[in-house]
């Protein structure tokens, strides 16, 4: 097995297609991680707003056509992309990129050492 995942030894020319088609793919990917990361900021901050003015946080009617928005643009599988979207918008990235791990306070108990 090679680096490009097949048992036969690939001519140079087609590896080096497949490398180059590689890089275009990263930086895809890298585009569409930083997208990703700036709607989940994006949408955090619209999520604070109406939870300051005390609204909810979430609101279905908008998700519902995110949802087909995504369905439009990728098929019947851009709802599932989108729905995985949205799960990390409420805070699935924030949570594992910006919450310090931190030890759980100590019960009231344990800080008494009783
Ligand atoms: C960002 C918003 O708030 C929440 C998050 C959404 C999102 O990430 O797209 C959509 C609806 C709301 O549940 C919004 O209302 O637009």
């Amino acid at each position: 097995m090679n680096t490009n995942g097949s048992a036969a030894s690939l001519g140079t020319s087609a590896d080096d297609r497949i490398q180059n088609e590689r890089a275009t793919i990263d930086a895809l990917d890298d585009q569409i991680i930083e997208s990703i990361k700036r709607r989940a900021l994006i949408s955090r901050k619209i999520q604070q707003v109406r939870a300051e003015e005390g609204g909810p946080r979430l609101v279905l009617s908008r998700e519902m056509s995110v949802l087909e928005h995504y369905r439009t643009g990728l098929g019947p599988v851009g709802t599932d992309v989108a729905a995985r979207i949205l799960d990390l918008c409420r805070g699935a990235l924030h949570a594992a990129f910006e919450v310090p791990a931190q030890p759980a306070p100590a019960a009231e108990g344990e800080r008494r050492g009783t």
